[in-house]
């Protein structure tokens, strides 16, 4: 397999998979344990897109525009998140990761249970990680995919699992490729190049000759119609612990992004053949806070399945990631300590939102928005 294993243990002493599963397919009416209310939830249940009135829409940057650098490092600063086209993955691919992820969450459940994700792993098929940290369920399933989808691809179709495995090499091949080249274009706007040793992790050229390398995750999201979605969460407002992610949500919208002093959710509607990029925590952390990592959460909706496969990026084990030292100075100290993408994830199954503040080494500077500090959000 192309992808290499994620360094982690992390979220295995935070067992989610122990509640009883429900096929959320069949359910006609919301049970009271996936009924939200505000007290679940501080952020406005309501918003999105045009429906507030705004018609603020997350930016498209086209790959192949000449300045697309400088778009993109606009677009982490101000949004944290951002839209692609042009990005050269093959409309067949995403059609095919796509029917992969269909087949998959529409077996039966026994089916689907051979590859539950154990309580200490982090592979297979389950909850959201993050469901520990609420009190209501969400109306979502996932598969995660950390290194070779072999064994549990095998668990769930002992004959017939070799199209299932070559769509997600072939997706991780080429998803890998975007997601250097767009680490590349983040740094890159921040005036960080090739040369500079302490990225030395992050260039494709260090990884062929020592065999390391960045590492990755996917997850394939199911979020089933849902007859009250209203009072639904698809998967609750989370930031991505990676340094970037690459998400491709299909034609149906559910991804709602937090603007503005945290009080406002704007809808990122599906746009033909593109892909979302999220800005995540540890380009948070590379950045010294100026590309601030967003947060974000998927609704649900009365009349269809929605699906959304997640490419979580993130260094090669072992790397320290820490405020790049060309945006450090005397003025502008390191707002983060140094850690690696397996410490990272650990913390976040620990402390939840206030992962990225339990590595801050000072406050944030005045007028300077500290997006992630949601110390005051009440999770369950
Ligand atoms: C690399 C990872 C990031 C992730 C935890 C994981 O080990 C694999 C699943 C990822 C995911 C996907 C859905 C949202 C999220 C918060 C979760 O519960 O599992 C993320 C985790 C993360 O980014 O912290
Ligand atoms: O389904 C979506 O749109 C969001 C998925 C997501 O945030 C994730 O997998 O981390
Ligand atoms: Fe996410």
């Amino acid at each position: 397999m192309p992808s290499r294993v994620v360094p982690s243990d992390s979220f295995r002493a935070n067992p989610t998979n122990h509640h009883k599963f429900l096929d959320l397919s069949s359910v006609k009416e919301l049970p009271e344990s996936h009924a939200w209310t505000s007290q679940n939830n501080d952020y406005p249940f309501s918003g999105g897109g045009a429906a507030d009135g705004s018609s603020e829409t997350v930016p498209i940057v086209d790959l192949n525009s000449g300045n697309a650098t400088e778009l993109i490092g606009h677009a982490c600063k101000t949004w944290g998140v951002f839209q692609v086209v042009n990005h050269g993955i093959p409309n067949n691919l995403l059609e095919e990761i796509e029917a992969a992820g269909s087949s998959l969450f529409s077996l039966p459940m026994h089916q689907k249970l051979r590859a539950a994700r154990a309580a200490d792993g982090v592979s297979g098929y389950g909850v959201a990680r993050i469901s520990s940290f609420f009190s209501k369920r969400m109306w979502s399933e996932g598969f995660t995919i950390v290194g070779s989808p072999l064994e549990n691809a095998r668990k769930i179709w002992p004959d017939d699992y070799n199209k299932f495995c070559q769509t997600i090499e072939d997706y991780e091949k080429e998803m890998k490729k975007l997601a250097g080249r767009l680490m590349w274009l983040m740094l890159g706007s921040l005036g960080i190049t090739k040369e500079e040793e302490e990225v030395k992790w992050a260039d494709p050229k260090e990884e062929s000759e020592s065999g390391s390398g960045c590492a990755a995750a996917l997850q394939m999201n199911s979020y089933p119609a849902c007859p009250d979605p209203d009072r639904a969460m698809g998967l609750a407002a989370h930031t991505d612990s990676t340094i970037l992610t690459v998400l491709h949500q299909s034609n149906i919208s559910g991804l709602q992004v937090l603007r503005e002093g945290g009080n406002r959710w704007v809808t990122v509607e599906p746009h033909p053949g593109a892909l979302v990029v999220h800005v995540g925590d540890l380009m948070h952390i590379l950045s010294n806070g100026s590309y601030p990592s967003v947060l974000h959460r998927a609704v649900v909706n009365r009349t269809r399945h929605r699906l959304s496969v997640a490419y979580l990026y993130g260094p090669p084990p072992g790397v320290k990631i820490s405020p790049l030292s060309k945006l450090v100075d005397q003025y502008n100290p390191p707002m983060y300590r140094p850690v690696t993408w397996s410490e990272y994830l650990g913390t976040k199954a620990k402390h939840f939102d206030k992962a990225l503040t339990s590595v801050r080494l000072c406050a944030p500077r005045v007028g300077f928005v500290d997006t992630n500090d949601h110390s005051s959000v009440r999770v369950g």
